[in-house]
């Protein structure tokens, strides 16, 4: 039976991000996941995770400067005093929330030397993942679509874990979301199964508006039986935008709410 989290940072954004986890508890979620709780101290996060009774799947390390469309730096060569600075940050917030999956994003890397990307990516994970080891966090790597983040450094799947191997860690893995890898990569049912055991996160949306998984090319009750039956037991982020009022839009969620 698959198991959903709400994405606080695409859904219930009809109430500010600390009411969130509220209304995705009284909405019947039992995780939730988000971008960045950066803004408001981790007690106060933890503190609104607690009241609602919830579980945060994951987050993501700072990304840089977001407005300025950087996308993180851990593949940026030059910026690793500031990537391990914020494994320093996100561990704070992850023990507060009792989060045990991070998310770290890489960067756009176009027109950069790809050798030297690598080399800056493989060593900063390495770096993150001894830290995060010894409080048994997972560090993910998520490739994204071109169309959404051009010049993006990972954008396929079989890129993602070729980069994993290379940084041999065994607390790093993936972190797939079926909404990039049908934008890239397609044959999802044969993806899935071929990458069993080495992907840590999952995400859905539909593709290819980004919406409710109930719409669009994909066919989602058979991607979870499929992800059931290759035996993946974490949670699915629903990182979508709600074509709508966001519970509006949760007749899909109906069969998997809890209780
Ligand atoms: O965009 C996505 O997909 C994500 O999962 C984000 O964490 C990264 O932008
Ligand atoms: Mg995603």
């Amino acid at each position: 039976m698959p198991r959903f989290a709400a994405n606080l940072s695409m859904m219930f954004t009809e109430v500010p991000f600390l009411d969130r986890f509220a209304a995705a508890a009284a909405a019947g979620f039992q995780a939730v996941e988000f971008l960045f709780p950066y803004e408001h101290p981790p007690e106060v996060v933890a503190g609104k995770v607690k009241e609602a009774g919830l579980s945060v799947a994951l987050f993501n390390m700072p990304p840089g400067d977001w407005a300025a469309g950087e996308r993180g730096m851990a593949a940026i060569p030059g910026r690793e005093a500031e990537f391990r600075e914020n494994v320093g940050v996100a561990l704070r917030y992850a023990r507060a929330l009792e989060c045990r999956t991070l998310h770290g994003m890489c960067g756009i890397t176009t027109g950069m030397d790809r050798a030297a990307c690598e080399a800056s990516f493989v060593e900063n994970y390495r770096f993150a993942a001894d830290a995060l080891a010894a409080e048994g966090i997972t560090l993910v790597l998520e490739p994204i679509n071109s169309r959404n983040m051009p010049g993006y450094f990972v954008a396929h799947q079989r890129e993602g874990i070729a980069l994993i191997e290379r940084v041999a860690r065994p607390n790093v893995s993936l972190q797939l979301d079926l909404y990039h890898a049908q934008i890239m990569d397609g044959d999802l049912s044969k993806l899935i199964e071929a990458l069993a055991g080495r992907f840590a996160h999952v995400q859905v949306a539909s593709v290819p508006d980004r919406h409710e998984p109930d719409e669009g090319e994909l066919n989602f009750p058979h991607l979870f039986a499929v992800l059931d039956r290759v035996g993946y037991a974490g949670w699915i982020g629903c990182e979508y935008n709600p074509r709508g009022e966001t519970t509006a839009g949760l007749g899909w969620f109906t069969p998997f709410r809890a209780g």
